[in-house]
Parts: structure tokens; sequence; C-alpha cells
């Protein structure tokens, strides 16, 4: 397939990128490099530097060269920041996707696989967990809205011109490529295990643990950490899902994890101490999300080979320390 790849110079994409090039599909990137870093492209992927919010230039790419699907990573990502900058988060990220969305539809890309998110669910009232797709919508976020336009914008788009999407609506993704060749890398970095990571290297100061009040055994909130390669094998099986109809998959390990637990996993791995202090809540952080991926794994066969907390942790921890300053290090 030749795969038009937004945001993959970015952490998931990179890695997504990566395993189509090493299923034998042609990649082509498009990212404006905001946040990702132009090591991360795989080698033998074709890049064009490019901001999604500049509708015609996109138009104007995708006139030059012919896709079978576009997969959609390019985004304003973070929870916390898009609760001090809604209007930023609402409009960057509808716009961008509608753009790409419009100018698939005209230029004959026939499917999209759109990364959704964990973060349209609010689980303040816990709702049973672990939370299916047709689980109750409520964005405890801004960020969380954003996902949630592009996802109904992306279901008009099937019902007017029969585009096919899949919306993936990944929990929280960690580690790095089992073979070393990609990691993560934000600057700065707000993820809670890159930064437990760092910490117990001694290359930042304390962790700053936010919120140690919320309803949960040991008072810090749960996540369901799905490794990164799992997510990309996802990727590949729903690129074959949706020849006929759309699909909307929620994708976790279906095992909450306390932010305090995954310290001890840094802990355990490492070998070293994590330094933490208590903190505020974050804005926009709901307590417990989790989830559950039945859907997928009964439709595509997929199944997370990475379901074991220490190894996620290990292979995020191996990247690190061999990339200590990131995709800058030597
Ligand atoms: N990291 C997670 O745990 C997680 C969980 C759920 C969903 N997601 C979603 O997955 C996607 C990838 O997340 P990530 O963690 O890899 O983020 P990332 O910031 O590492 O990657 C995003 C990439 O998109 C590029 N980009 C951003 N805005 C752009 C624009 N306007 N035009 C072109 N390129 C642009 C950035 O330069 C970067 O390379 C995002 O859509 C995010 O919302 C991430
Ligand atoms: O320095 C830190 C950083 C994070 N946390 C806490 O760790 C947990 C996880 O936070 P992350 O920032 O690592 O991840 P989020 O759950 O906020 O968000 C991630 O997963 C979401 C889906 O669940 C989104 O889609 C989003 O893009 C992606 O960044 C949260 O309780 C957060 O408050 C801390 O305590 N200290």
């Amino acid at each position: 397939m030749r795969c038009l790849v937004t945001g993959g110079a970015g952490y998931i994409g990179s890695h997504v990128a990566q395993a189509l090039i090493d299923s034998g599909h042609k990649v082509t990137v498009l990212d404006n490099l905001s946040t990702g870093h132009i090591e991360a492209i795989p080698k033998g992927a074709s890049f064009e530097r490019l901001d999604l919010i500049e509708r015609d230039r996109l138009n104007n790419f995708l006139t030059r060269g012919k896709w079978d699907v576009a997969l959609h990573f390019a985004a304003l990502s973070l929870v916390g920041e898009s609760v001090t900058h809604p209007y930023y988060y609402l409009k960057q990220n509808l716009i961008t996707s509608i753009n790409l969305i419009e100018a698939c539809v005209a230029n004959n890309i026939k499917k999209i696989i759109f990364s959704s998110t964990a973060a349209l669910f609010d689980n303040t009232h816990p709702s049973p967990s672990p939370i299916k797709s047709d689980s109750p919508i409520n964005p405890a976020s801004p960020y969380g809205e954003s996902k949630f336009f592009v996802e109904k914008t992306l279901k008009w788009a099937e019902k007017i011109h029969n585009l096919r999407y899949a919306s993936l609506r990944y929990f929280n993704a960690a580690g790095a490529d089992p073979l070393g060749r990609l990691g993560e890398d934000h600057q700065p970095e707000t993820h809670l295990l890159p930064i437990a990571i760092d910490a117990a290297l001694g290359r930042r100061p304390p962790l700053r643990l936010f919120g140690t009040d919320y309803p949960t055994p040991d008072g810090s909130c749960i996540r369901d950490y799905i490794h990164v390669s799992d997510l990309a094998d996802a990727h590949l099986r729903a690129i074959s899902q949706i020849n006929n109809r759309s699909v909307t998959y929620n994708l976790g390990n279906g095992r909450g994890f306390s932010n305090l637990e995954i310290i001890k996993s840094v802990e355990r791995v490492s070998g070293r101490k994590v330094p933490w202090i208590p903190a505020e809540r974050r804005l926009g952080d709901p307590p417990i999300l989790i989830a559950d991926s039945t859907e997928i794994k009964k439709e595509t066969g997929w199944t997370p080979r990475f379901s074991d907390i220490d190894e996620i942790v290990r292979t995020a921890f191996t990247w690190r320390e061999k990339h200590p300053d990131g995709y800058r290090s030597p």
C-alpha cells in the first residue's frame, strides 16, 4: 500500500510508519516538526515538511501523488495544555483534520485511520470500567472534545463521500521500538513514564505527582498502558478491516496501573529510586481510564504482545538510557 502518514515524525506516528515499512508498504510522512523529529522518520519513508493548517499547500501536495490510505497522527495532544489553551486546541485539531479529510476526498484517498483517544471518556463518576467503544462520551478536556469533533466529521465524510475510516481510541501509549530504532522524545516532556525514567536517571528534578486524593486505592490516577508496537500492529489490521465499513475501536491492555504503580515499575526496571513529590491535581485528568478492547480483538484478531507493565517500561528505559537527550543524543 501507499500510505500517507501525518505526524510521522512524532512518537506514535514514527513507530507506525516503521511498522508499515517493515511490512513492505510505501510511506510518505507529512509533518511540520512542531513536536516531532526529523531523525524519527524511518529510513525508506519520503518526507514533506508541511503544516496541515495550510489547506492549499496540502491539497496541492496530494494532487502530486497517489495514496491508498492516510494515517492521521498529527495533532496537539496534551490534556493539561488543552485546558489552559482551549480554543487553540479545539480550532487547531478540528481545522487541520477537516483540511486532511477534505483533501483525501478530493484526491481519491478512500481510507483514513484516525488517532482518537481515551480522553473522550470522563469516568469522573466511575461508570463501569473497562470502557467500551459505545460507553458514554463526555470529554473532561478540550483535547478530548476536539478529537470527538473529528470522529463526528469522519462519520459525515463516510455518509456523504463514502470515505472509510477507523477511529482508534488509544489509551496511554508507552514504550519504544523493541529493536531500539525509535523511542519517545517530547520537548518538554509531559508524560508520566518518560518523566519517571528521567527522574530515576537523575536527569531532571523530582517527578511531581499530580493528585494524591483521587478515588482510587492509592489516591493517584489510573491509566491503561499500551505498547506503541502493539498500537502499530492495530493500525495495520485496521486498514484491512475497513474495506467495506468504518470502525471505531478502543485500544488498551485492559488493565489499569496507578501513577504510583508506574513509578514502582520504573524503580524495578531501572534498579533506581524515582524521586517524586506530591502536587496539585492537573486539570482535565479523569481519575480512571481502562480500555475494553474486545471489539478489535474479535473483529481483527489483534492482541497485545506486551501485557506486562515492566516489559513495556523496559523498552522505554532501554531507549532512554541509550538516548539520554532523545533524538539529539549522539
Ligand atoms: N501519546 C499518547 O498516549 C496518545 C494517546 C491517545 C491518542 N494520542 C494521539 O496520537 C497522535 C500521536 O500522538 P504522539 O504522542 O505521537 O504525539 P507527538 O506530538 O509525538 O506527534 C505528533 C506529530 O504531529 C506533528 N504535527 C503536529 N501538528 C501538526 C500540523 N498542524 N501539521 C503537521 N504536523 C503536525 C508533530 O510535529 C509531531 O511529529 C495524536 O493525534 C494524539 O492525540 C496519543
Ligand atoms: O509529571 C507528571 C506527568 C503526568 N502525571 C500524571 O500521570 C497520568 C498520565 O499522564 P500523561 O500526561 O502521561 O498521559 P495522559 O493520560 O494525560 O494523556 C495521554 O493519554 C491520553 C489518553 O488516555 C491522551 O490521548 C493523550 O494524548 C496522551 O498524552 C496523569 O494522571 C497525570 O496527571 C503526573 O502525575 N506527573
